[in-house]
């Protein structure tokens, strides 16, 4: 049987002191209702910070600023491979939330993350973020 193909996906950690956001994946998709930090896939030409600021606006109606790649993880669900890209981001000026194309969105403190249901490829990464909590930085 041949490989899946690898999905690349830009996915941004959207930082504000002690809190980060996560968005509620939509009911009609892959991992239905998990939750995730913000991102996709890029669409045409588009370079890594393009797309993940593309996604921010159309999911949340953020403006971000992308800052170091923070984590790198390739993961193989049984329908697809993923290639996740986690770079640290922030807003330059405090935005209101405005949701599209999710069931759901918040900022939590880190210390709570442990609470929430994410997919398992952000397994790795939510560990990394509990032993090394970031800071934005470009
Ligand atoms: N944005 C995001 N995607 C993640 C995370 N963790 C993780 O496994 N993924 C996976 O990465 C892929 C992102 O694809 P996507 O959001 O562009 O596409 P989708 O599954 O909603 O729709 P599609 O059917 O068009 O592929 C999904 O398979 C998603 O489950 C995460 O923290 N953030």
């Amino acid at each position: 049987m041949s490989e899946p193909k690898t999905l690349r996906v830009m996915v941004g950690l959207c930082l504000d002191d002690d809190r980060i956001l996560i968005t509620r994946r939509p009911d009609d998709t892959h991992l239905a209702l998990k939750w995730e930090f913000p991102g996709g896939k890029p669409e045409g030409d588009e370079d890594n910070h393009a797309a993940l600021q593309r996604e921010f606006l159309e999911e949340v109606g953020l403006t971000i600023e992308v800052g170091r790649l923070f984590h790198e993880k390739v993961f193989t669900y049984p329908e697809r491979r993923v290639h996740l890209f986690f770079y640290l981001v922030r807003t330059p000026i405090p935005q209101a939330l405005s949701l599209r194309q999710v069931a759901d969105a918040k900022w939590v403190p880190f210390s709570a993350l442990v609470d929430e249901d994410f997919p398992p490829a952000n397994a790795e990464l939510l560990d990394c973020l509990r032993r090394d909590q970031p800071r934005f930085s470009a």
